[in-house]
């Protein structure tokens, strides 16, 4: 396989280029153990892109991603460029973007609380004896985020604002098919959320996920609402084992999910085209929280979500498994040995407090032992 691998760097805004530069220390690391390159083209987006070229997703931008095998990307967004027009905006002129022109409709989101962190998860800590481990496969191409009409009208006493909730069969089928796969390899339970109660585009959804079971006899699926959902992921983590759900029920679910797992800025994510023929994947890779203006610039933001986003890349787009394993095992060692950035830290003990750059370092020394 070809060890010399380009990836694009999207670093973003807010706490983005923080977190960043810890993930490309690690990155660096991993190629150096596992002897194989990768070469990164750092461009604009977001509000960085605003700024210096006047529009969130510079045409330069996209092409560099498609000549990559991969992209990293940080966040976008913040009060700078909130009142823009809507499709002006970080998240709406290029995250969403993006994600649809590379057709990376299946975004996976492992929420991991490590043993270690049951004291960071809001959650009683008896209910999660050993931590847990939930992967939610999150549509990301369609819905209500795409749906057309979209927009307003203001012509009037009233103004009205619509979006539109679409899922076609098809849409439906690969997503699931991939939530399938993915409990195959994991403990076979798939749940999969929707308001079938309410919504015709979840009773189609609940039909098709049923329908392609057949498919899948080992896999047990079962179905929850969203509310229901929402609250048995508080109640009882470890009755999930992989959710697949709707573009915008996995947004507030993985949320969710990550404070399960102790802070947003654990939760990493992939978000994933059409498998290609040598088993890999074009993918973009990033945490699955923002820009957290509230504490951007300070040094304090955990960057494990951006590193971790590290070791899915290296799995799912560039093949180097055991460079992925590598990141996965000295994430879990600097956290065992008690180191937390802010968000993370209770006061315990054994516990160290770190800003972003001496959890990096951490994780990089942890890669080199
Ligand atoms: N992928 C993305 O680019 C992405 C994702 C989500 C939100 N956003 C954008 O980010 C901006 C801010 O949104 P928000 O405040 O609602 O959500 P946010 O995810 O940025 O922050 C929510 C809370 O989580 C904390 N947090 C998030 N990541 C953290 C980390 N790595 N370490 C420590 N704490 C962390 C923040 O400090 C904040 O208190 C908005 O413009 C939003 O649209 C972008
Ligand atoms: C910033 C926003 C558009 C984005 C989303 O809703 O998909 C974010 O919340 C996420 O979870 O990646
Ligand atoms: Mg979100």
């Amino acid at each position: 396989m070809n060890r010399n691998h380009s990836i694009t760097v999207l670093s973003g805004d807010g706490i983005g280029p923080e977190v960043m530069k810890q993930a490309l220390k690690v990155l660096q690391a991993t190629s150096d153990r596992f002897d194989f390159t990768v070469s990164t083209e750092e461009c604009l987006v977001g509000g960085a892109a605003i700024d210096a070229k006047g529009c969130p997703l510079p045409e330069e931008t996209v092409k560099a991603c498609e000549q990559a095998d991969a992209i990293l990307f940080g966040s976008v967004g913040g009060p700078k460029w909130v009142n823009l027009a809507p499709d002006d905006q970080p998240e709406r002129g290029a995250l969403l973007p993006l994600r649809k022109h590379f057709n990376l409709y299946a975004n996976l989101r492992p929420g991991v609380c490590l043993p270690a962190l049951q004291h960071a998860s809001p959650i009683k800590n008896e209910l999660i004896p050993n931590g847990f481990d939930v992967l939610c496969v999150r549509e990301l191409t369609g819905g209500i985020y795409f749906g057309t009409p979209k927009g307003r009208d203001d012509n009037q006493d009233n103004p009205t604002a619509y979006d539109t909730m679409v899922y076609s069969k098809h849409e439906i089928e690969r997503i699931c098919r991939v939530a399938f796969v993915a409990a195959m390899g994991r403990d076979k339970r798939l749940c999969s959320v929707d308001k079938a109660n309410v919504l015709q585009c979840s009773i189609l959804w609940r039909e098709v996920a049923t329908e392609m079971s057949k498919e899948f006899p080992e896999v047990e699926l079962s179905h929850l609402y969203v509310d229901n959902a929402a609250m048995q992921l508080i109640k009882q983590p470890n009755s999930f084992d992989v959710i697949v759900t709707g573009n915008l029920f996995g947004d507030i679910l993985s949320d969710e999910m990550a404070m399960l797992s102790g802070s947003l800025g654990m939760l990493p994510s992939a978000s994933l085209g059409n498998q290609k023929d040598n088993g890999l994947y074009y993918g973009m890779y990033e945490p699955s929280g923002g820009s957290a203006p509230d504490i951007a610039g300070q040094g304090i933001a955990n960057p494990i979500a951006q590193i971790l986003s590290v070791s899915m890349l290296l799995r799912y787009s560039l093949g180097e498994d055991d460079a992925a394993d590598a990141i996965d095992k000295a994430v879990k060692s600097v956290i065992d040995q008690g180191l937390r950035t802010g968000d993370l830290y209770t006061g315990a003990g054994n516990e160290t407090k770190v800003g972003t750059a001496e959890m990096g370092t951490a994780v990089v020394a942890a890669i080199q032992a």
